[in-house]
């Protein structure tokens, strides 16, 4: 353990890129952004725009769906944070979620997000969120707020030597390029491969260790990547930017158990439950090193952990994840 921060550094850091706080005026402090204004994320312009049906009840729909056609739990945790923000006022931070996939989403028909007003008190305050599809939930979160409090309580790990993002390749990169090195690949996972590029993905990745990404070999079940919103969040205030961080942890987390096993695959993976905990500002549509790391897999399930650092090695948030992974031997057929 390492690395003490002062209060102001963890919790406003004077750069112009930093997001406004609640109430300030958003429209000057983006001349540094790594997107310019225009490029706006379809997160915020879509993803994380909720349309209001009611005092409390709130409707999202779906842009990104992975292949296994159930809904991304990363979009269903943004959109329920969304809709527990909207019930807060402007000067309460999120600082933490904790969530439970009760049932698979269905990408047909959009989200209901039904917000529970559970507590306000004078630091803290609580709301419960029900995510809804077809009459029944499909995610149970419940999400805590608290005002900007100062403490001489204060530390942090330090954040992992890496090398910077301008430095290594994308996740589409290294696809294409294993597509382009691979031509022994089956046609299957090559469709597949393939299906995963054409999909447009809203956030950056770029992993730090290649030879991690593509589970070639056993590994330590440890990965980093930087990862980031594509296109601009800029406006708007630190909640905006805690769902889009709610968004993207869920994206790499899982699979982190799977390192050390590159003779399994799996054909049935669902985050079961996530918990999150944010300690400072950040931008999330700036880099952010997002560790990962597996300390337990057993009776069909694996738990992961994260940690998204800030560039500039200020610890950003925390995760915690539990997911059913179910895996069968790789088969090595031969072309011949
Ligand atoms: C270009 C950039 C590329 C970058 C590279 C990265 C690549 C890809 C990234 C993709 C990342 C996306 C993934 C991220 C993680 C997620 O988002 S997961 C989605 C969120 N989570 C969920 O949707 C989970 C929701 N919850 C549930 O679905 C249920 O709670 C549950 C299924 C977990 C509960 O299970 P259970 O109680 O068993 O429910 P059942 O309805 O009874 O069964 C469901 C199916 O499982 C089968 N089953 C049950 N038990 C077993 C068993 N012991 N063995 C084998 N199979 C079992 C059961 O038969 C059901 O199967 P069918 O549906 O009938 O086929």
């Amino acid at each position: 353990m390492a690395g003490r921060k002062t209060e102001e550094e963890v919790h406003s850091v004077s750069r112009s890129s930093d997001p406004p706080g609640p109430g300030e005026d958003s429209s000057s402090q983006s001349s540094d952004a790594p997107y310019p204004q225009d490029l706006r994320s379809v997160l915020v312009t879509s993803v994380l725009n909720l349309e209001e049906l009611d005092v409390d009840l709130y409707r999202g729909t779906h842009h990104w769906v992975p292949h296994t056609q159930r809904l991304f739990g990363g979009q269903i945790m943004g959109q329920a944070l969304v809709a527990a923000a909207k019930s807060v006022s402007d000067n309460l931070y999120a600082h933490s979620l904790h969530c439970y996939f009760v049932r698979a989403g269905d990408p047909k028909v959009p989200v209901l997000y039904q917000v529970d007003r559970t507590r306000d008190g004078r630091s803290f305050t609580v709301r419960s969120v029900k995510a809804i599809q077809h009459g029944q939930p499909i995610l149970i979160c419940q999400a805590s707020f608290q005002v900007l409090q100062t403490s001489p309580l204060q530390h942090q790990f330090t954040m992992p030597v890496v090398p910077q993002p301008e430095d290594l390749l994308t996740a589409e990169e290294l696809i294409q390029r294993y597509l382009r090195y691979k031509p022994d690949l089956t046609e299957n996972a090559r469709e597949g491969l393939n299906k995963l590029l054409a999909n447009e993905v809203p956030i950056e990745i770029k992993p730090v260790r290649p030879a991690h990404f593509h589970r070639l070999a056993p590994a330590e079940p440890k990965r980093l990547f930087w990862a980031r919103a594509r296109g601009y969040i800029g406006e708007g205030t630190m909640k905006l930017h805690c769902c889009v961080a709610a968004y993207v942890s869920d994206f790499a987390l899982l699979g982190t158990v799977l390192l050390p096993y590159s003779e399994y695959k799996a054909y049935f993976t669902a985050s079961l439950d996530h918990a999150m905990w944010f300690h400072s500002t950040f931008r999330s549509d700036e880099w952010m090193l997002y560790e990962c790391e597996s300390p337990w897999a057993g009776s069909s399930r694996g738990l992961a952990q994260g940690r998204l650092w800030r560039r500039d090695g200020v610890l950003a948030a925390t995760c915690s994840q539990e997911g059913v992974l179910r895996v069968k031997p790789v088969t090595h057929t031969s072309k011949l």
